[in-house]
């Protein structure tokens, strides 16, 4: 079978979402500077949408962290491909991810942000698959919790491909 996409939250409703997490934010943190930290490669295209239309001021620093290669499972082994550029300290961080599924990858990343002193560390997330979790992690934001179905576009890949798409998609006719 050949490999295809089916639609599962359009252009539309990301956009949307988008515009309302970033309100939501701006009053959160309203009087004070949000520094937000991507995780590439998939968070790359939330955080750029999400930033503006956060409303207080923002910085921003970018972390790679991977843990699934380029299949659809995760190895469970986290690896620190970049680091951040700057310190967390005295900071009101939030971190931006594209997705939570197992929870592998943002625990890990949490325990390490907590030992370098931010005033505050949150978690944005623009999609969550909860009944995935392996490992516990607090979300603060989320755009959309989903199904448990491997999804790709809106900076999520299959093999490095569809991260391109504006909408968030299924792959089918794969392993
Ligand atoms: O909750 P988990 O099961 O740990 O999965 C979530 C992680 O998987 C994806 O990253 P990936 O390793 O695919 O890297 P990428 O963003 O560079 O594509 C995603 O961006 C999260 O970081
Ligand atoms: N592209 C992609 N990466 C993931 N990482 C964890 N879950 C997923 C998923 O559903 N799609």
């Amino acid at each position: 079978m050949a490999e295809t996409i089916r639609e599962l939250v359009s252009e539309e409703e990301v956009e949307k979402r988008v515009c309302e997490l970033g309100r939501q934010i701006s009053e959160d943190y309203a009087g004070r500077q949000v520094h937000l930290i991507c995780v590439l490669k998939g968070g790359v295209f939330f955080m750029c949408e999400l930033a503006k239309r956060i409303t207080v001021p923002v910085s921003m620093d970018f972390m790679s962290v991977s843990s699934y290669g380029d299949g659809t499972a995760s190895s469970g082994v986290v690896k620190i491909a970049k680091d951040l550029d700057e310190s967390l300290e005295g900071k009101d961080v939030l971190i931006v991810e594209d997705i939570i599924d197992s929870g592998r990858t943002l625990s890990y990343l949490i325990q390490i942000l907590e030992k370098r002193g931010p005033k505050s560390l949150k978690l944005c997330t623009l999609l969550d698959k909860p009944e995935r979790r392996v490992k516990p992690v607090t979300v603060d934001y989320v755009g959309f919790n989903i199904p448990d179905e491997f999804v790709v576009g809106y900076g999520l890949d299959y093999a490095q491909k569809y991260r391109n798409l504006p909408y968030i998609g299924v792959v089918e006719g794969v392993e």
